[in-house]
């Protein structure tokens, strides 16, 4: 058998032994090596949807390496290789006789001096080069060329499956990331953990009055989730990917209301040095999320109504109406229909803004999605608390929690979750200081310690009123913090309402 054809069938042989191209390419320059004077042999792609060479794998005596360097050409680089008249094989006894050449080979390989190059093809189509390199200069003649212009057709098809599978793995790397992110955007409208259980029918309201441009009002107890179906609500109307902006009407001091919620002009008052956009203004275009509706005093009610009739404000300090494209969505844990008789709160306003409630069950009336909801909490919590995988829980766990009373709602149910995950060292969540059951209407004290007992039996018929009820616990919450109202260890916090709301309720009780 001659040379030229046992060295083929050699070539040919070890190009295939390995999907892997580097270890082909290793394999393949051991048998081409004693007949070469070669350091060396590469293989560079050509990518002309991006105008770049690839420098794909490099092989030499010691070792092979995949590579994915990629090299922008010029446009006149491009016409070059793409030119039907160059050579199939050519020796470069200087790799500054081609400028392509040079300008790659500087960037991988700088040892290279000298090359014999084979220009890869199929069905008319260049996909790059296959070479072998020098590091001395003119280390080729035209013998080593001839030599090496049979191997076209092997390394050829070895580039074309390479190039194809690389692509196969990049598309695939693409499609996956892709199935991430629409598994997110469908999730991001599933965010309402419970939609097809304990919410079920408080997702129906939501689908049926989100298309409309109607107000709605949210109630429910706090830390229930009326933020979370406002948003659902905002996401599944015309205006989602406009603003959503949630104001916490219970936070703003009543002196600042006004300009907190329709902004104000240049010089409207000491210190107001250029003009601001309220709340209302911000939320042009979008929804605007009214939460703690029941903590705004009567004089800003009254202007709400304005807003509500006429779709315009009018800033602290101007004149002029600004119109408004917006869309009312309020919450409230209190009863305002018992706030509209008491007279804290305005019966028209209140009308306006009754035309489509929305009440959302306690977790206590919905216990069946405290598994799906834990579940939701951990995955969430788990990235920033540095679990890799999520943790276990146990039956009995499982079953205390599902056994809880939850007087704080799902706020309550992410804080112990969060908590747990917090202490767990590595195995199953522990949920033991959570030691109330629900019978007992026992709920745990802020520090989430030790169970207070409420047992509303060994209240006597003789009933007081509500307000005469919250003022004598406020009073009994300040004496346990020595009158701290905020901060840690404060009133607010003990009894986990906002500071500013608790403030107005003193205020409203005759507390302040
Ligand atoms: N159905 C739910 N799915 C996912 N997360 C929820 C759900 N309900 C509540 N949460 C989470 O529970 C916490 C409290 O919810 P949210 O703030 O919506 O309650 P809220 O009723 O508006 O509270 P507040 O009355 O104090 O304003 C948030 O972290 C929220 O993401």
């Amino acid at each position: 058998m001659s040379l030229e054809l046992s060295l083929y069938r050699e070539v040919t042989q070890t190009l295939s032994s390995s999907l892997q191209i580097e270890t082909a390419l290793k394999a393949c320059f051991a048998e081409l090596q004693p007949h070469f004077p070669a350091d060396g042999i590469y293989i560079n792609l050509f990518l002309p949807a991006s105008q770049e060479i690839q420098s794909v794998a490099v092989a030499d005596a010691n070792g092979a390496k995949q590579l994915d360097r990629r090299i922008a050409l010029t446009e006149e680089m491009c016409q070059l290789l793409q030119d039907p008249d160059r050579p199939l094989v050519r020796i470069l006894t200087d790799v500054h006789q081609d400028p392509v050449t040079y300008h790659v080979l500087s960037q991988v390989l700088p040892q290279a001096r000298s090359v014999v190059q084979l220009r890869l093809k199929i069905d008319d189509t260049h996909l790059g080069v296959a070479a072998l390199y020098a590091t001395k200069e003119g280390a080729f003649n035209n013998r080593h060329a001839e030599l090496f212009r049979q191997f076209k057709a092997p390394f050829s098809l070895v580039t074309a499956f390479n190039l194809q599978s690389r692509n196969m793995l990049a598309d695939n790397a693409h499609l996956a990331s892709e199935n991430r992110a629409l598994r997110r955007s469908i999730a991001g409208q599933d965010e309402v953990v419970g939609a097809r259980n304990g919410l079920k029918t408080v997702m129906e309201q939501v689908e049926a009055i989100a298309p409309l441009e109607s107000t709605v009002l949210i109630t429910g107890q706090t830390g229930v989730g009326k933020e979370v179906i406002a948003n659902a609500i905002h996401q599944r109307s015309s205006r989602t990917g406009k603003p959503f902006i949630k104001v916490n009407c219970g936070a703003i001091p009543d002196s600042l209301i006004d300009s907190e919620l329709f902004g104000y002009e240049k010089g409207a008052f000491t210190g107001a040095e250029k003009r601001k956009q309220g709340y209302f203004e911000q939320a042009n275009g979008g929804t605007i999320f009214l939460d703690e509706l029941g903590e705004l005093p009567l004089s800003a009610q009254v202007r709400l109504l304005r807003v509500l009739q006429n779709r315009t404000i009018v800033r602290v300090g101007g004149v002029e109406p600004v119109e408004l494209d917006i869309r009312v969505v309020a919450a409230t844990h209190r009863d305002l229909a018992q706030m509209v008789q008491t007279g804290d709160f305005r019966e028209d306003l209140w009308y306006r803004l009754n035309v489509f409630p929305i009440d959302i069950p306690g977790l206590n009336q919905r216990r069946q999605d405290i598994p799906l909801l834990v579940h939701h909490f951990m995955e969430q919590l788990a990235p920033r608390l540095g679990f890799k995988q999520l943790p276990a829980i146990s039956g009995e766990d499982m079953m205390r929690l599902q056994n809880h009373a939850w007087p704080g709602n799902v706020r309550e149910l992410v804080n112990a979750v969060e908590r747990a995950m917090i202490q767990s060292r590595g195995g199953p969540l522990d949920f033991r200081f959570l030691s109330c059951p629900v019978a007992g209407h026992a709920i745990p004290e802020s520090d989430g310690e030790r169970p207070v007992i409420i047992d509303p039996s060994h209240a006597t018929d003789m009933l007081v009123p509500l307000d005469v009820m919250t003022a004598k616990y406020m009073e009994h919450a300040l004496r346990l913090t020595g009158g701290k109202i905020h901060g840690p260890g404060g009133a607010a916090e003990r009894l986990k309402i906002h500071p500013n709301t608790l403030r107005s309720r003193m205020k409203k009780l005759g507390l302040l």
